[in-house]
């Protein structure tokens, strides 16, 4: 598989060389250069399979050319070994349309650790066959930060350098990352919001003072390897509610439009999908661009689900390629629009080309705390508010009642005790794996949200690229 720039200028690559490129050097996000397909035949053959399985398979198109079959299968039992779920992603049904996908049961407690075991391995893989190391640059609003970090600490031939949004993560968040004591960790919190992390590091990968001497890699979602590895847990709860013979929605609480990407790959993979909901919370720009098209910046406001206070989606460049006829020059006019106005219009072959699948909701304060009352009073289950904007959006989608409606859920409701506890009067307990997160020693430096400062403690600390 090769793997093209949505920006149309850099070189493609394989799928080893785009997992340690992370972005493209012409600031665009790699993607597939074709989107492989399964019959129905073929994806009726996938039921009942465990997990790892079921993952080599769905990942096996975009490797090919890169890893061995059995390799891939070797470091997908490997990284869904760490689950504390059998299932990995386990479906639980509300009521007689609604169910959760359950994807917190990894080592993290949130979703991104079902993506982040597999990426940690593949890139100790590709690391391996080479003399270079990897400086990683990343920014998190709470959950990428922990589930990287547990993924390669300790890992040689690689630094992790993660900024988040100093006191607007919540502490086990927080903690989650500055405990882990292991040399090769940097956690660093800096003034500002997400966003201004997110445009930080994106600005390292073009800064050549950097890249001259340090192989900046990505472990956010403008990583592809981020995204294939999510495609799977569709397909996982697709084919135990009947697919392909039935269709089934999902709603996707949505901040950087990564989970929910990975649903629309799904789709053009050939799982019968009915629609993706996009379910943001106020920071709803994605809600304004699904509904009027209008993609333009606006404030972050800070809200009880954190991890979702983001203003620009970066992979929403990833669907503006794909339906706006795949021409990497005028995305990028579009982009360095975006990027000098803060706004941008969607084209009509945008518009109609993403209201084909996708349709979106925001959920403000009283709608998250009511969903997670509800979850709890009428099905018994304790939510968290990001899983919460997404059921909020499923049980207000109208979507047909013969078709089963699956809200992702996100994080654990532990990681977010006090919003929970607020809506339910209950405290949401850590699972025992880590259970002593309080006790633990910290570790952080704290930065201006200036960009030569960061740019300078990542350069004193990181290893030269060979
Ligand atoms: C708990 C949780 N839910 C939902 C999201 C949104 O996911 P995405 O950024 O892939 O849209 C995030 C992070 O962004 C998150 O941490
Ligand atoms: N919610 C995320 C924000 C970063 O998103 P990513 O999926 O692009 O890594 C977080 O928790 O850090």
């Amino acid at each position: 598989m090769e793997y093209i720039s949505t920006r149309g200028s850099a070189p493609a690559l394989d799928f080893a060389g785009a997992t340690l490129a992370g972005l493209a050097s012409d600031g665009g996000l790699y993607v597939p250069s074709a989107w492989p397909r399964f019959s129905e035949a073929e994806i009726a053959a996938l039921a009942g399979m465990p997990y790892a399985e079921l993952a080599a398979k769905i990942m096996w198109p975009f490797v090919e050319g890169s890893l061995a079959y059995d390799r891939l299968l070797e470091l997908t039992t490997a990284a869904y070994g760490r689950f504390s779920h059998k299932a990995v992603t386990p479906l639980r049904q509300l009521d007689e349309q609604n169910w959760l996908l359950e994807l917190f049961h990894g080592p993290t407690l949130a979703f991104k650790d079902v993506a982040l075991q597999m990426l940690g391995l593949l890139f100790e893989e590709f690391l391996g066959r080479s003399d270079r190391n990897l400086t990683i640059v990343g920014a998190t609003s709470g959950d990428t930060g922990s589930a990287a970090i547990d993924a390669v600490a300790g890992r040689d031939k690689v630094q992790i350098f993660m900024l988040h949004p100093k006191g607007r993560v919540s502490d086990v968040q927080r903690k989650q990352m500055t405990t882990v004591l292991a040399d090769n960790v940097h956690n660093i919190a800096i003034e500002g919001s997400f966003d201004d992390a997110q445009a930080m590091v994106k600005r390292m990968f073009n800064d050549t003072v950097m890249t001259d001497r340090f192989a900046i890699g990505a472990v956010n979602s403008i990583n592809w390897a981020r995204l294939m590895a999510q495609v799977v847990y569709y397909f996982a709860a697709a084919l135990q509610l009947g697919a392909p013979a039935r269709k089934v929605a999902f709603s996707v609480p949505t901040g950087n439009f990564g989970d929910v990407f990975a649903g629309y790959v799904a789709a053009q993979m050939g799982l019968p999908i009915e629609k993706l909901i996009v379910a943001t919370n106020v920071n709803d720009i994605l809600h304004r661009a699904l509904a009027h098209g209008d993609y333009s910046q606006g404030t972050v406001t800070p809200t009880e689900a954190p991890s979702m206070d983001i203003q620009v989606s970066s992979n929403f460049e990833r669907l503006l390629f794909d339906v706006g006829g795949r021409d990497g020059k005028a995305l990028a006019a579009q982009m360095a629009g975006f990027e000098a106005s803060k706004a941008m219009q969607l084209t009509n072959a945008q518009r109609e080309g993403a209201a084909a699948l996708f349709q979106s909701a925001a959920a403000d304060a009283d709608a998250m705390r009511d969903t997670i009352r509800w979850a709890r009073e009428a099905c018994g289950e304790l939510i968290d508010p990001h899983t919460a904007c997404g059921l909020y959006a499923a049980r207000n989608g109208g979507i047909d009642p013969a078709v089963p409606v699956v809200t992702l859920a996100t994080a654990h409701p532990a990681k977010f005790p006090d919003a929970v506890s607020r809506a339910t009067g209950e405290h949401p307990v850590l699972p025992a794996r880590v259970g002593d997160l309080f006790e633990r020693e910290e570790r952080m430096v704290e930065l201006s949200g200036d960009y030569d400062a960061v740019a300078a403690f990542v350069a004193e600390h990181a290893t030269a690229k060979v």
